[in-house]
C-alpha cells in the first residue's frame, strides 16, 4: 500500500532522507520511531506528496506520489501534529464542510453525528465550535474525516503528544479498528505505549536513515526501550542504556 525506494530527501548538501526503503502493507501499522531531525515528518511528507524527492520514489497503492500526487492523495488520510479546523464552525460543521470537498456528496447530519460517535467524540460536542475543543476533540473530528472517507493508508504525526491517557487509548483502539478493515497505519511518533498497543512493526530512523526495522511481536517491554534508547546514545558510546541508568 506504501512503498518507498531509495527515498531521499535534501537540502543541499544534508540528506533529511537517506535511500529509505519501507513497505506498509494492507492492514499493518507500522511505527516509526527516532530523535528529533531524524526524517521521520520528512518520509510522512514525502508519501503526502507535501514535499518533492531529491530522488528515488513514493508509491501509494502503486501510483508515484511526485508524479500524480492528487490521486495518490485520494488513498490516504492524515493526522498532523497540529489539526487545523475552522475555529467558529462545530465539529458536525468541520466535517460536513471538509468532506463535501473530498466527497462527490456529502454524508446526510446523520451519518456525520454516527462517525463523530464513531471517532470517540462526545455526542454533546459535535454541535460547539471547534475553537473550544481541546487538542483530542480536534484529532477525533479528523479521524472521523478518515473514516468517512474509508481511506486505505492513515499517517499519523505525533498524535499522542498533549493527549490525556484515555484519548490516547481510545486513539489506540480506533488505529486497531481501522487497521482491522485493512488500513495501513504509519505512525510517527515517541509514545511508546501506543506502539506497544497498536504496532505490527517498529522502524527507528536515524540521521535520515532507517537503522532498525523489527516485528513488534519479537520485542519484550524491555526490548522495545532498549531499541528506543540505543539510538539517542552520542556516535561511538557502547551499548545501549535505559534513561534512569544514563541520566536521560
Ligand atoms: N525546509 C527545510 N530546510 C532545511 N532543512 C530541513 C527542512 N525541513 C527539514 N529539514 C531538516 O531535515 C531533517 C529531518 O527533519 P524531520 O522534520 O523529518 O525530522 P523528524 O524526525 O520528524 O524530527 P522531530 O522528531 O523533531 O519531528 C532535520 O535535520 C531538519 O532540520
Amino acid at each position: 500500500m506504501l512503498t518507498a525506494r531509495q527515498l531521499t530527501k535534501a537540502y543541499g548538501a544534508r540528506k533529511a532522507l537517506d535511500g529509505l526503503d519501507l513497505e506498509v502493507g494492507g492492514g499493518e501499522v507500522l511505527c516509526l520511531l527516532g530523535p528529533n531531525g531524524a526524517g521521520k515528518t520528512t518520509t510522512l511528507h514525502l508519501f503526502l506528496g507535501l514535499l518533492k524527492p531529491t530522488s528515488g520514489t513514493a508509491l501509494v497503492k502503486g501510483v508515484d506520489v511526485a508524479a500524480d500526487p492528487i490521486t495518490a492523495r485520494r488513498h490516504i488520510a492524515y493526522v498532523p501534529e497540529q489539526v487545523q479546523l475552522y475555529p467558529h464552525l462545530s465539529g458536525l460543521e468541520n466535517l460536513g464542510y471538509f468532506l463535501g470537498l473530498a466527497l462527490p456528496a456529502p454524508p446526510p447530519p446523520e451519518r456525520l453525528h454516527t462517525l463523530l460517535r464513531e471517532a470517540g467524540l462526545p455526542a454533546e460536542a459535535a454541535t460547539r465550535p471547534v475553537g473550544g475543543y481541546s487538542k483530542g476533540m480536534r484529532q477525533k473530528v479528523v479521524l472521523a474525516l478518515a473514516l468517512a472517507r474509508e481511506a486505505e493508508a492513515l499517517l499519523l504525526d505525533e498524535p499522542t503528544s498533549g493527549l490525556d491517557p484515555v484519548s490516547i487509548r481510545e486513539l489506540g483502539n480506533l488505529i486497531k479498528r481501522l487497521s482491522a478493515r485493512g488500513a495501513s497505519v504509519l505512525m510517527v511518533t515517541h509514545d511508546l505505549s501506543i506502539v506497544r498497543s497498536v504496532a505490527h512493526r517498529v522502524g527507528v530512523m536515524k540521521a535520515g536513515r532507517l537503522v532498525e526495522l523489527t516485528p513488534a511481536a519479537s520485542l519484550s517491554e524491555e526490548g522495545l526501550e532498549r531499541l528506543y534508547w540505543k539510538h539517542f546514545e552520542p556516535e561511538g558510546a557502547t551499548g545501549p542504556s535505559l534513561p534512569h541508568a544514563s541520566g536521560a
